[in-house]
């Protein structure tokens, strides 16, 4: 407990955090970058367990990505005393599948849905591949429809809405629905539908999922999908049974519009009368110059105050295109280097994963570790970073692995369940120990010893099978794909940035935070996007990644273009983008 009266009382030195932090009933905090807004709900939530929430009653808190989900479960561990069982943090789709439909699927009417079979990746695109054939010649143009379905199926959209856009498009959701339920499948935004009809049509799913979880927490708000609106709407508001929600965003950082998400949830929700709305105003993290800066890109009114002097801003035109930008700012990360700063404390971020992968690789030749988890490989999942987890602490112990045998252990029987507990856990200390020597072993070995210990049964729980997909997508990359030549010591190495620079995309640097930043491929219609020029929402999308991506800086920010863009072997010349003249970094 003695870290969580330290974290209490470094709120209590923040007047804004205090106010959120004390609040009882609804709260939505309005939080811009580096204000300490996961500061604050990982302390409000450790609190809240430890004092205000009495067992069996628990709190859930859902958050945008598997690796917030995982970020907050370490800090609220940190900071509180073990109450796994009845704290739940995860995404959206965790809690619509573990919290909603498998439990409440017999109440709401719905028993098929206890044993549902969720569609991988590529079940899905072969149900998409064949709706659109169904309605489409191979001859005509379908770029945009399944990004226009995606929108609208993730909106919940009416049949007004529906019949808005072209009728076919309608009729290929359609048919891809049809598809997937013709093959005993179901994808997750279907099960975020049948979510919000449990709740919205079933008192008693609403109470009881209340009773369970009377305290609702939602993290990045402003970029979680629609239906979770729909969610937080039905079961904070329509009943009066004294549940609490404590929700933190910032309308400035919404970056998900692709998949229908939309800042003005989160002002609909502030607006409220019942609701108290607290918003943050300290900018702890960037120096005073560079959000300045950003400021200049902000598209709310509300002010921020820098919490310390200082902060520098580059910008440089490296004539020649991205490769020159890239070696460029390689050399200036090993002068930095040979100065003594920190590998880790860098971080690169690209506008595409292609030119992520291309800055990795030309980094990687000027012999800069670099950190780049390439989500075409596997994607980061509580199972993933789990294997690499256990890798890195097989071979390379507690200390510079960071991590400890107890919070595996504790996570392997999250994942396992309670079942063969003792036999489980024995079977994962057993392939750790071996593995303390085997380190230059292929990592596609480990994996599969993992999987034999005791993953490969836990993965059949319908509760993990976004899990289950990741480490088969895991297992393919390791066995005869891209990561074949990966040993244990590298594969170890992915689950923490420790001695490397980190390079991302832009929507991935998110809640990040780093000394130096360097944005690159800055050029007139890669940001923005040529196709989003003209549209004053998809234009208000980029600026707002790029916001995201400048406050991400502690100290110094360094900014390339070239000028011009290369297309399929076409160079498009249109200048710098048109951000670094709203933040008056060129003319
Ligand atoms: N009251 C406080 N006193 C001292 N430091 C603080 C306080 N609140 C936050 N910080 C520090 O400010 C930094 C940013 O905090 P945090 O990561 O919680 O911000 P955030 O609002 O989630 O940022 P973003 O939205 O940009 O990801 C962290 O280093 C954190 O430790």
């Amino acid at each position: 407990m003695k870290s969580l009266t330290a974290a209490v009382n470094e709120l209590r030195a923040n007047e804004r955090q205090w106010q959120a932090f004390l609040t009882e009933g609804h709260c939505v905090v309005l939080a811009p970058p580096g204000s300490g807004k996961t500061k604050l709900l990982a302390t409000r939530i450790a609190y809240d367990l430890a004092t205000r929430i009495a067992s069996p009653h628990g709190a859930a808190c859902v958050t945008l990505t598997n690796a917030a989900a995982a970020e907050l479960r370490d800090r609220v561990g940190l900071l509180g005393p073990g109450r796994e069982g009845n704290l739940f943090i995860g995404t959206v789709h965790s809690f619509v599948l573990n919290a909603i439909v498998l439990p409440f699927a017999s109440l709401a009417g719905r028993a098929d849905l206890q044993y549902v079979t969720i569609a991988g990746t590529s079940e899905i695109d072969e149900a998409f591949e064949s709706a659109v054939r169904s309605e489409y010649r191979e001859d005509e143009k379908t770029y945009d429809v399944k990004s226009t379905i995606n929108v609208l199926r993730n909106r919940l959209a009416t049949d007004v809405e529906w019949a808005k856009t072209n009728r076919r498009i309608r009729a290929v959701a359609d048919h891809y629905v049809s598809n997937l339920h013709q093959r005993g499948l179901i994808d997750f935004t279907e099960l975020v539908h049948i979510a919000v009809e449990f709740v919205e049509n079933h008192q008693l799913v609403r109470t009881a999922l209340m009773a369970g979880y009377p305290h609702l927490y939602v993290d990045e708000y402003q970029d979680l999908a629609p239906g979770l609106h729909r969610l937080v709407g039905a079961l904070c508001f329509e009943q009066d049974d004294g549940s609490e929600l404590f929700a933190v965003g910032d309308p400035d950082q919404a970056v998900f519009g692709f998949t229908g998400a939309e800042p003005e949830f989160l002002a609909e929700l502030s607006e409220r009368h019942d609701v108290e709305t607290v918003t943050l105003q300290r900018n702890y993290r960037c120096g005073e110059e560079i959000a300045r800066m950003a400021h200049n890109m902000k598209q709310s009114d509300s002010s921020v105050i820098g919490n310390h002097e200082g902060g520098t801003a580059t910008v440089t035109c490296c004539p020649q295109g991205f490769g020159e930008q890239c070696e460029h700012a390689a050399s200036r990360v090993l002068d930095s280097s040979n100065e003594g700063s920190v590998l880790q404390q860098i971080v690169v971020i690209c506008p595409t994963n292609a030119l992520c992968a291309k800055a990795a690789d030309i980094f990687r030749q000027c012999n800069i570790p670099v950190f780049y988890r390439n989500a075409e490989h596997y994607r980061f999942t509580e199972a993933t970073s789990f294997v690499e987890g256990c890798a890195s602490w097989a071979v390379r112990g507690r200390e510079l692995s960071k991590h400890r045998l107890g919070e595996l252990l504790s996570r392997w029987r999250g994942l396992c369940g309670k079942r063969d507990q003792i036999r489980n856990d024995t079977a994962l200390t057993t392939v750790l120990a071996e593995y303390a020597v085997r380190g230059d072993e292929r990592a596609h070995r480990f994996l599969g010893d993992i999987l034999d210990a005791g993953l490969s049964t836990a993965l059949k729980r319908p509760a993990l099978v976004n899990d289950a997909q990741e480490i088969a997508r895991m297992k393919s990359a390791l066995t005869n794909g891209a990561l074949k030549e990966l040993t244990v010591r590298e594969l170890g190495e992915r689950s923490g940035s420790t001695g490397r620079v980190e390079i991302t995309t832009m929507q991935s640097s998110k809640g990040l935070e780093f000394d130096t930043v360097m944005i690159l491929g800055m050029d007139q219609k890669l940001v923005p996007h040529f196709g989003s020029i003209g549209d004053a929402k998809k234009m208000a999308e980029e600026r707002r990644k790029f916001y995201v991506s400048l406050t991400r800086a502690r100290n110094r920010v360094h900014i390339y273009y070239s000028g011009h863009v290369d297309w399929s072997k076409r160079r498009v010349s249109a200048g710098p983008s048109v951000f670094l003249k709203e933040i008056g970094l060129v003319r």
